[in-house]
């Protein structure tokens, strides 16, 4: 019993924790050094002050503490404490009653200084007001959210920012999609890259990232944020983010018209010089890249000068704004227009030759020319034009715009209202171009074209199984003009559509004639343009053809170019099932110019393919040549296509193909194209050449028509 009595005195005596014992009424029997130390003074002052004297009578906690260790023999509580010197601070006090070996009641008291961590605690609140408050005076918007990008809190700017309520704003994610936000040009800014979901994934600073953002009322607006991870401890992952944003709407807008006066002409809005500049320097990259030619223009309104001292510079700014209007509806997205200043424009084609630029510019003289009403007057300008072509008329704008401003000159010198080409030979190849264009809207109503037919004979057994159906252009003039020349013409004036269906109709109808005259049946093969193969309803203009004639379908071929086909390849996909439903061949013309895929050979569904002349004409001296067309042969009937040879013109051309296992063959060893009557007669062994010394099938003579 002693030794225990010693032992707890020992605890007592040496306990970090201030020890106070007590009667029930608040006597202090006994205090412990710790508790001295703490309260400041010595234990026989304690013990006259008692319990009272230690503890503040106004600490909001008493009462309580009191009542509870009276009903339950103890209590907890956090207590204002008063020391020796009268200073007051915040103690946990825990006591516990307990009765003594002679019976009595008493408590044991335990003092815990709280007076650091309250400290500590007042110091945070204090900061955290002070950050609070720092936060809410912000200009900029700030936000917390949390690792779903939640919001959790904000500050006044941000709900001013982003136009949203505090209800609306709480608990919005950076995904809502009713941000609408978009990227500077335009694109849809997607929830996955917003900078906040960024940084919740990388856990990654994202420092000035620009988003617009549609207001709920509709207002679009632009804002710059940062994001900052908050990570727990020994995380990498973070569970918050805090972004800060602030509107630049008023800088951007205000840059942009910067821009705007920096880079577009005040009166029409086009681009000026300096802007021009740059815009030729990307066109000009990307046509050394690729190789292509451009055309850089000068415009020049003619008379103009007589508008604006007659009628006044009103007028003149009005007419100087329809015309880039005007010019403007007829050009391509990547086109330039620029005003140079006074009425004189500059345009740069990207990708244009010297026809491209040609056909441009006399779209463009019909397009001003028209009247102008500025009421009350009504004007007609036309304007002056001069063209050249990157890289023969020069390397760099400089150059190119110097020619181009020279050839406008000789425009304007030979008459003005229309368009010359710095160097003679383009000028020369335009005017024809022009010409022949003009001459060709007549060319069918003055019954100038004609077909020729060429014959195509099996490899098997050497008869005549198709014939192709070739145009021609007899001017009474002209003379003949080549369909090279001007097949690509009637193509970018649109005409080959009307004289695409003549060439269809007269095919169509000639073959109906040799049907009736028992002639062996052939198959007749027609060339294909792009822009007709694209014409809407195509596949029914060939039903009522070929109903109006009265032949099945399967004795029509039509021959489109790889190049046709590839333009668009799953638009000519549609287009030939809709023909293979219908039971017409097809096949594709110049095998091997271009660059169709095997897969989609096997979609294109295509009966044949004409390997072209060019690969033929050299197959029995150029070893390349030999072995492309061995490739085609054999990937063909792999794919179960077959082939034909066009240009055959020897014998030894003639028996290489065969022994490749070719089908077809077309050319001038067997006959050139023919007019009708002349194929007729070779068709049925009536040729002049009959009897000839090495008949190729029970039709021709080899090597001895045309
Ligand atoms: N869209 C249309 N295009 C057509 C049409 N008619 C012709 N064309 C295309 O014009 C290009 C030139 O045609 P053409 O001058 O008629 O030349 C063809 C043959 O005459 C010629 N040929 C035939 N055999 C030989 C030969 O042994 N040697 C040789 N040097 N030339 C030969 O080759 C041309 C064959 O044309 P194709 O079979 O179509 O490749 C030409 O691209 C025609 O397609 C039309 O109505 N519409």
């Amino acid at each position: 019993m002693m030794h225990s009595e010693r032992l707890y005195r020992a605890v007592f005596e040496h306990s970090m924790e201030a020890v106070f014992f007590t009667t029930p009424e608040g006597v202090v029997l006994a205090a412990n050094p710790a508790a001295c130390k703490l309260f400041q003074r010595t234990e026989e002052e304690i013990c006259k002050v008692g319990r009272y004297g230690l503890v503040d009578a106004s600490s909001p906690r008493l009462a309580d503490f009191l009542a509870e260790r009276a009903r339950h023999g103890r209590a907890r509580a956090e207590l204002v404490l008063v020391r020796g010197d009268g200073t007051r601070f915040f103690g946990e006090a825990s006591s516990e009653q307990f009765v003594d070996d002679e019976q009595q009641v008493r408590t044991i008291l335990i003092v815990r200084d709280l007076s650091e961590s309250k400290k500590s605690e007042q110091l945070l609140a204090e900061s955290e007001a002070q950050y609070r408050l720092l936060v809410a005076a912000m200009e900029e918007g700030v936000t917390l959210q949390d690792e779903h990008s939640a919001i959790i809190t904000f500050n006044k700017s941000a709900e001013r920012i982003l136009g949203l309520t505090e209800d609306q704003l709480r608990g919005k994610t950076s995904f809502d999609p009713d941000w609408y936000p978009i990227h500077e040009d335009g694109s849809p800014f997607p929830g996955e890259t917003h900078p906040v979901v960024e940084t919740l994934r990388t856990g990654l600073p994202q420092s000035n990232v620009v988003m617009g953002i549609h207001k709920p009322d509709g207002r679009l607006t632009w804002i710059s944020i940062n994001v900052q991870p908050i990570f727990k401890e020994g995380e990498t992952k973070p569970y918050r983010v805090v972004a800060t944003m602030h509107d630049i709407t008023e800088s951007k807008l205000s840059n942009e018209r910067i821009v705007r006066l920096a880079h577009f002409d005040q009166l029409t809005g086009l681009p000026n010089r300096t802007l021009l500049n740059d815009r030729f320097r990307y066109t000009l990259s990307l046509a050394q890249r690729s190789g292509e030619t451009l055309a850089v223009m000068f415009i020049d309104l003619d008379n103009f000068k007589d508008i604006n001292d007659t009628l006044g510079h009103n007028v003149g700014d009005q007419v100087l704004m329809e015309v880039a209007t005007r010019i403007k509806s007829i050009l391509r997205e990547e086109d330039t227009l620029s005003r140079q200043g006074g009425d004189e424009y500059i345009l740069i084609l990207p990708n244009a030759d010297a026809d491209g630029a040609a056909l441009v510019a006399s779209k463009l003289i019909e397009v001003v020319a028209q009247p102008c009403h500025i009421a009350p007057h009504e004007l007609i300008v036309t304007p002056s034009i001069g063209i050249a072509i990157y890289p023969h008329d020069g390397a760099n704008l400089e150059s190119l715009s110097k020619n181009a401003d020279a050839a406008m000159y000789r425009a304007k010198r030979e008459g003005r209202n229309g368009f010359r080409f710095y160097t003679s030979e383009m000028q020369a190849h335009s005017a024809r171009n022009l010409k022949l264009a003009n001459m060709l809207r007549h060319a069918l109503e003055r019954d100038e074209l004609q077909l020729h037919y060429q014959p195509q004979f099996s490899l098997q057994d050497g008869r005549i199984v198709g014939v192709e159906a070739l145009l021609r252009w007899a001017h009474p003039e002209m003379g003949m003009i080549a369909p090279s020349e001007f097949i690509p013409i009637a193509e970018s004036t649109g005409q080959i559509i009307q004289i695409g269906e003549w060439v269809l109709r007269t095919a169509a109808r000639q073959l109906r004639v040799w049907f009736d005259k028992q002639l062996p049946a052939m198959v007749m093969a027609v060339n294909l343009s792009a822009v007709q193969f694209r014409q809407k309803n195509f596949p029914e203009l060939i039903d009522r053809i070929l109903a109006e004639e009265k032949l099945p379908h399967h004795f029509l071929e039509l021959e489109l170019t790889e190049a046709t086909a590839m333009d668009n390849p799953k638009a000519a996909i549609d287009v030939m099932d809709k023909l293979h439903e219908r039971g017409i061949r097809m096949s594709i013309d110049d095998f091997g110019t271009g660059y169709a895929s095997l897969s989609y050979l096997k979609q294109f569904k295509v009966c044949k393919l004409k390997i072209d002349q060019g690969f033929v004409r050299d197959i029995i001296d150029d070893p390349e040549d030999r072995a492309i067309v061995t490739a085609i042969i054999n990937m063909a009937s792999s794919l179960g296509i077959q082939t034909i040879a066009e240009g055959v013109e020897t014998a030894s051309q003639l028996n290489f193909l065969r022994l490749q296992g070719c089908n077809e063959v077309q050319g001038y060893y067997f006959s050139k194209p023919l007019p009708a009557e002349l194929f007729e007669a070779f068709a049925t062994g009536n040729a002049d050449d009959k009897g000839a010394e090495q008949p190729f099938g029970p039709w021709g003579a080899p090597g001895r028509t045309g």
